[in-house]
């Protein structure tokens, strides 16, 4: 059974506080030094052998640096300046991408529709089938590929990741997720591949290239490709064009802008839920046709339209909510958050959890579980994202607005620390009355994460 702690408790400086654990022993970092050779270039691409080295590091924002932008008003109180406010728009709301402008290979009449597009072009790259978007050449997905003996001189990868191989400029590798080409001396086959694609296995394999960038002239498609494989929560790289090609599942850039539509979110049942923190919660379950992942909100005490209720936006962490990991603080804070609601309900107050199911910040717990490993390499939390061609915040906040508009909530008093969910629910329409902090307790695992939080991504932390 879950062990439950009051917030007061864990915020009294327990170690550990809210999960009654211990860890057997602190586990030192290694930080690990390399190095990198001087680029070739000839004929405006970049062609070069590459030595990989951890240059994630060197890109660290300062936090004087992550707190110059503009004003915040209201809930932060007066003077806050909101961090990496210029890109507001591409965080806590994965992305939407917009309808297709390459090319001109129609798809065939009669095909099915865009959220079906997007469903089996998802389940496809899970399966390790290539997917043909509109306007794009046939992309193979590297990770799952089940033929081994797939190849191609051509892939697709993040601009971060070619960063790290010394082939994307500055420019491009500044939005890590955006997708870069590069061709290869002679065609990779996938155990070729795999090492371009996984940055866990750099380690192991230190030299890779030659390579070549190449222009990329079907932005729109490869963007959707990148986006398609953090849906399907493997890495986003492709090999393009590949031989054997396979039988390729047709779509459309645009097409996931359909699937990911909040108004696809319906409440699909309701059910009362006697929990450790209060009797009489009740639990409803939204679902979406399109995606497979079912959101939950648990009510604690009775609903009282005088009262602007208590709600936490919880993002799914298996590890920290389930295992009681040490690395994050997700544990303690949901269960804080239920400990602090059950107190409202008893003042004559409600509150309401919002349990996201997405994991990892919306990487999914396989990628997240891969940026840990780098973590362990000495990468911090955004770093390791980076590394990974993965954004570091891909979660859909404005789905989290529309499972309070199907509860009827249009005002809230919101327990973060994160002032990005405040920004993203008030864009998509709730009223913030009132931010309340939801600082707990740190353990010696997870202090560089929480200081990351503070100061790289301008969580409001002391
Ligand atoms: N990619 C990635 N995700 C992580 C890591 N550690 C925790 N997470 C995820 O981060 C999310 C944390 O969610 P929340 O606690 O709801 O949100 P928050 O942005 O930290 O903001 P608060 O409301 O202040 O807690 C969960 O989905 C975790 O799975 C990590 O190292 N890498
Ligand atoms: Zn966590």
């Amino acid at each position: 059974m879950r062990r439950l702690e009051p917030q007061a408790a864990a915020e009294s400086g327990q170690p550990y506080a809210g999960r009654g654990r211990r860890p057997a022993t602190l586990h030192g970092r290694a930080w690990l030094g390399r190095y990198r050779t001087p680029a070739n270039r000839r004929a405006g691409a970049v062609l070069q052998l590459v030595e990989l080295s951890q240059q994630g590091l060197a890109g660290k924002r300062s936090r004087a640096a992550a707190r110059s932008h503009v004003d915040k008003p209201g809930p932060f109180g007066p003077g806050y300046r909101t961090p990496r406010a210029g890109r507001r728009a591409q965080l806590g709301q994965a992305e939407r991408p917009r309808t297709a402008r390459d090319g001109n290979r129609p798809l065939t009449r009669g095909s099915p529709s865009p959220a079906r597009r997007v469903a089996q072009a998802v389940d496809a790259l899970r399966h390790g089938w290539p997917i043909a978007l509109e306007g794009a050449p046939v992309l193979q997905p590297v990770e799952t590929a089940p033929d081994p003996a797939t190849a191609s001189a051509r892939m697709l990868i993040s601009a971060a990741r070619a960063k790290t191989l010394r082939l994307a400029n500055q420019r491009e590798a500044a939005d890590g997720h955006s997708p870069a080409l590069i061709r290869a001396a002679e065609a990779l086959d996938i155990a070729a591949a795999l090492p371009i694609a996984d940055p866990a296995l750099d380690p192991a394999n230190p030299l890779k290239g030659p390579f070549l960038a190449e222009e990329l002239r079907w932005t729109d498609a490869a963007r959707a490709a990148m986006e398609l494989a953090r849906v399907a929560g493997i890495l986003p790289a492709f090999l393009v064009d590949p031989q054997p090609a396979g039988e390729a599942v047709a779509l459309r850039a645009g097409d996931l802008a359909t699937w990911s539509a909040p108004a696809n979110l319906a409440i699909a049942t309701r059910a009362r839920l006697p929990i450790a923190a209060r009797q009489d919660a009740e639990i409803v379950a939204f679902r979406s046709a399109d995606d497979m992942r079912e959101h939950v909100a648990l009510v604690l005490g009775t609903r009282n339209s005088d009262r602007v209720p208590l709600v936490r936006l919880h993002s799914e962490c298996l590890t920290g909510d389930i295992f009681g990991s040490l690395k994050c603080d997700c544990g303690p804070q949901l269960d804080g958050a239920l400990a602090v609601m059950a107190r409202e309900a008893d003042a004559g107050g409600w509150g309401v959890l919002l349990y996201m199911r997405q994991e990892g910040r919306g990487i999914g717990l396989v990628n997240k579980l891969r940026a840990y490993r780098l973590q362990d390499d000495g990468y911090d939390t955004l770093d390791a994202n980076a590394r990974l061609g993965l954004p570091e915040e891909a979660r859909d906040f404005p789905l989290a607005a529309r499972m309070l508009d199907l509860m009827g909530i249009a005002r809230v008093r919101l327990m973060t620390n994160n002032p990005e969910k405040v920004v993203a629910l008030e864009n998509a329409g709730i009223t913030i009355v009132e931010r309340v902090p939801h600082q707990l307790a740190p353990n010696p695992h997870n202090e560089r994460y929480l200081a990351t939080k503070r100061d790289r991504a301008g969580h409001l932390l002391r």
